[in-house]
């Protein structure tokens, strides 16, 4: 049977992008769904094997329903990722003028990314959010449409036989976003020497250095951190837990440590996993480990306590 894979549709969204990018077989059969919520529902009730979901720009930061999701909710595990650039187009019916433009759909996130454009090109025009940039491109394909133009990638302007009114509509020309291929909990992808591990922390109360505390544990091990982020628990004003990502693989003592670290000292931890970085190879200063802090280092001090525990004291 081949792989069923959920993401967040129509076709044509940035996310099928970044799911083509990601499916490590060609026959893998698509599932869109029409929210984020709807991928994660799709993988925990094996209505699908996996699925993607967008997880943070570079320009707007996280993306909340899918932080949410895996804050909260049957868990879900991170096998792999993947960075998608993404350029925005403004999409019309053929015929239709910029200056006919008086209501502009897409997405929430590209809306934050190509609001600069649109004060400046169309400072009058309504702008209205719905489920996906694609999703906008086929409202506005379809007859009677209650927008003018959607702002979405050039694949969803082909597939609804959209016809461009202005390219490369974002702020930055240089905006990616991050998507995450999501499986059912199960063993985790070896080790690559290039991985990343993210988890969610909560912490046991809230005192003075708590959150130094928890980021000393990654210090200390000399593990990099490339993500955090605060997220409301949703028990009251002031509760927040902290979503991490950091540079390594559990397997790796560094990281193991860090975590055991975590669990001894946070009220719980949610493991979202280890799995290979989508920046690896674009990656130029190689990493270096801190004095006492490479995997070697770890190993020998282990060797070490074993010995003496052995009662093998030189
Ligand atoms: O609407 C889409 O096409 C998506 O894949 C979602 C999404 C997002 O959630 O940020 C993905 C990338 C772009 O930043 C805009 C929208």
């Amino acid at each position: 049977m081949p792989n069923r894979y959920a993401y967040l549709g129509p076709e044509g969204t940035f996310t099928e992008a970044a799911l083509r990018a990601l499916r490590p077989d060609e026959s893998g059969e698509f599932i869109p769904c029409s929210g984020v919520d709807a991928v994660f529902a799709a993988v925990r009730s094996g209505a699908a094997d996996s699925g993607v979901a967008p997880l943070e720009n570079s320009v707007e930061g996280g993306v909340t329903a899918t932080i949410a999701e895996l804050i909260n909710g049957a868990p879900l595990l991170i096998a792999a990722e993947v960075a998608v650039p993404v350029e925005f187009t403004l999409f019309a019916r053929e015929g239709v003028r910029l200056a006919d433009v008086k209501r502009v759909a897409t997405h929430a996130h590209a809306l934050a990314q190509c609001r600069g454009w649109l004060a400046e090109h169309l400072p009058d025009a309504e702008t209205f959010t719905v489920s996906s940039t694609a999703a906008a491109a086929r409202a506005v394909a379809e007859p009677g449409a209650p927008y003018d133009a959607a702002i979405a990638a050039r694949v969803a302007g082909e597939r609804y036989h959209l016809t461009a009114v202005a390219e490369g509509v974002g702020d930055r020309s240089d905006a990616a976003t991050r998507f995450v291929h999501l499986v059912r909990p199960g063993p985790l992808p070896a080790p690559t020497g290039a991985d990343r591990t993210s988890l969610v922390a909560f912490l046991s109360d809230d005192h003075p250095g708590a959150l130094v505390e928890l980021l000393d544990q990654f210090a200390v091990r000399g593990v990099n951190l490339t993500r955090l982020e605060s997220r409301p628990t949703g028990d009251g004003l002031g509760r927040y837990c902290f979503c991490l990502d950091a540079d390594g693989h559990v397997a790796e003592a560094r990281v193991g440590e860090a975590l055991m670290g975590l669990r001894r000292i946070c009220k719980d931890i949610r493991f979202l996993g280890s799995y290979p970085r989508a920046d690896a190879d674009t990656e130029l200063t190689p990493f270096m480990p801190a004095r006492g802090t490479s995997n070697a280092d770890f190993h020998e001090a282990e060797q070490w306590l074993a010995h003496i525990r052995a009662g093998q004291v030189a």
